[in-house]
């Protein structure tokens, strides 16, 4: 079911809200410090990927899994709540609709166990 995928302008409309999310990240008042050193093109590209699959497009996410990618970070639940704003920001400048940003935050949702604390 590629319907989320297609709501959201398939990968040039993901790429697109990737791209302002990154850009919003180091912004981000407590938050942001952790996006600093990070290469806004690398993470977006990776990002889109992740999203294009969770949202049944035809792409796969190579990159580290979740845990893995996180650790040494300590991330809290706060943190989520925290990301979770910055990307509601950017859906809502790249025109999401209010039900498919839902869909995608319903799919990002259970990644975040495997991140917390590590
Ligand atoms: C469901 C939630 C999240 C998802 C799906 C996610 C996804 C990702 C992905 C795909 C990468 C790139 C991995 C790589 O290629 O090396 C990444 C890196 C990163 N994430 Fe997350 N993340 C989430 C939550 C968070 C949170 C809450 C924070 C901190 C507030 C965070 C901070 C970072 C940082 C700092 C990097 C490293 C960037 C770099 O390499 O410089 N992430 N994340």
């Amino acid at each position: 079911d590629d319907t989320l995928y297609r709501a959201w302008g398939e990968k040039p409309g993901i790429r697109a809200v990737m791209d302002d999310f990154v850009a919003r990240l180091p912004q981000h008042e407590r938050i942001g410090r952790r996006f600093k050193m990070t290469d806004p093109q690398h993470l977006a590209s990776q990002l889109t990927e992740q999203l294009c699959e969770l949202a049944g497009g035809p792409c796969k996410y190579e990159g580290p899994d979740m845990a893995s990618a996180h650790e040494g970070m300590e991330l809290q639940k706060a943190d989520f709540n925290a990301l979770v704003e910055v990307l509601q920001a950017a859906m809502q400048a790249r025109g999401i609709a209010f039900a498919d940003q839902n869909r995608m935050l319903a799919k990002l949702a259970p990644l975040h166990r495997e991140m917390l604390g590590r």
